[in-house]
């Protein structure tokens, strides 16, 4: 009796495993790794471990490959080398990691050569290998493509001015971060992702106490979906050029400010004096830079100039420009290249033509300029960008429907500050209190 009570219970555990754990794998793709795929992997890197490091030439001999039998010298390979030390394979979100210890004579290059033979071993998406500290090397295997559909955590870390949009190919997250870098260039042909990232950084920005700003000459179809958010939209020329001017005008009163507490920046501020940071966007900057007719050239060079002036004194007085545009050339206009030396962050989606994805990468990184020539059409919502330490990678944004971030827009309308004056119906909002502080 007890022993079919066993077999049932083992039947049962049996079928629940072959529909929950394929069903969990689908839908809380994080989850099914905790429970099932990690400690899968961990005993697979540690069963095939010796073996894997013979194949690949990493493990090495005890003993040398010669040695005197009697007074006979016999050669041949020792039966057993010796695997360089695994550390602890150590969980991490969609993946694991694991320190290795080099032998003597090892380089980090010899790893990263078997880095494919790895990742068949271990049945993940890919291994990447890193050097963290010298003699040792870090394998951080992803259990599947990051970039296939992004999902960031729900509950993240609140920073004023820090936007998480998605993930990048290591599986970390990808933040548009302005006090990182002030000043941000988007670029991508139509249909490649652009309007996706910007809604992915309102959506971000605007439970925050960030006054967001609109300028959209293609009649404020793109950007009209985060009005109720928006302290000001733009959608003509003539908008667009006020708005600018007076933007430059707050810049001027914060450096007066500046001067008068004799801060270097608004951050320096006391608290109290502390100005609300602004981010403004400008969707299909090409747009500006139009001259149909003559009449139309003063305005072009006042907002080319005004626009210029904005990004060289805005980022220390926390006025922050993200400048998107399917085809951003120098060819557009006075002042494009100049703006550009002033846009340190850097998002390249598929370009249409060489010579966007060369203004948007091609003075930071040649490879990342390749790597941005090779993004596919299929690959909407993949971008080349610049992480905070420096390196270029391949990055995707989370997938906000035009739906999503008009509700976005509408939950937090009464966190958009009145303009002109940047005044916030809501200081009382404990809530909201010293969010930027
Ligand atoms: N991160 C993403 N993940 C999945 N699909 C995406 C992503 N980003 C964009 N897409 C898909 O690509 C389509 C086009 O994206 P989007 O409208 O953002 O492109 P765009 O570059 O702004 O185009 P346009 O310049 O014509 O406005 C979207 O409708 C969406 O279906």
């Amino acid at each position: 009796m007890a022993l079919e009570l066993i077999w049932v219970c083992l039947l049962a555990v049996g079928m629940i495993s072959l529909t929950v754990v394929p069903a969990l794998r689908v839908r809380h793709p994080y989850l099914w790794w905790c429970l099932f795929g990690y400690p899968v992997t961990v005993v697979r890197v540690l069963v095939t471990w010796r073996r894997l490091t013979t194949t690949l030439g990493l493990a090495v001999p005890r003993r040398p490959a010669r040695a005197l039998l009697g007074d006979m010298m016999v050669k041949g390979d020792p039966l057993r080398p010796v695997p360089p030390r695994l550390g602890a394979v150590k969980l991490r979100r969609g993946g694991l990691r694991v320190v290795v210890r080099l032998h003597p004579g090892q380089v980090p290059e010899q790893f990263a050569a078997g880095s494919e033979a790895i990742t068949h071993a271990w049945r993940v998406h890919a291994v990447r290998v890193g050097t963290d500290a010298r003699g040792f090397v870090t394998l951080t295997a992803l259990a599947w493509d990051p970039l296939a559909a992004p999902i960031v955590p729900r509950t993240l870390r609140r920073e004023v001015l820090r936007a998480v949009v998605g993930l990048l190919e290591d599986g970390s997250l990808w933040a548009i971060n302005f006090r990182a870098a002030a000043h941000w260039l988007i670029v991508g042909a139509t249909r490649s992702g652009k309007s996706t990232l910007v809604a992915a950084l309102v959506e971000n920005l605007a439970p925050q106490r960030v006054a967001l700003f609109g300028i959209d000459l293609k009649g404020g179809m793109e950007l009209s979906l985060f009005e109720p958010r928006l302290s000001a939209l733009a959608s003509t020329r003539a908008q667009a050029a006020q708005l600018i001017a007076d933007l430059v005008a707050e810049a001027e009163a914060r450096m007066e400010l500046c001067r008068s507490v004799g801060a270097r920046s608004i951050w320096e501020h006391p608290a109290k004096l502390r100005k609300m940071p602004v981010v403004v966007i400008v969707d299909e900057v090409a747009e500006l830079y139009l001259m149909p007719t003559r009449d139309d050239k003063a305005q072009v060079v006042e907002i080319s100039t005004n626009l210029l002036r904005l990004a060289q004194l805005g980022a220390v007085l926390g006025i922050h420009l993200v400048i998107a545009g399917q085809r951003v050339g120098s060819d557009i206009g006075p002042g494009v290249t100049a703006l550009r030396a002033q846009l340190a962050g850097r998002i390249c989606h598929r370009v249409s033509d060489p010579g966007t994805a060369e203004m948007a990468l091609g003075d930071l990184n040649k490879d990342a300029l390749v790597a941005a020539q090779q993004i596919t059409l299929a690959e909407q919502g993949v971008a080349i960008t610049i992480a905070d330490d420096g390196r270029w990678t391949r990055a995707r944004s989370i997938h906000i429907t035009p739906d999503q971030a008009r509700r976005t827009a509408r939950k937090y309308a009464r966190r958009a500050p009145t303009w002109p004056g940047l005044i916030a119906d809501d200081t009382n909002d404990p809530d909201q209190q010293g969010v930027y502080l």
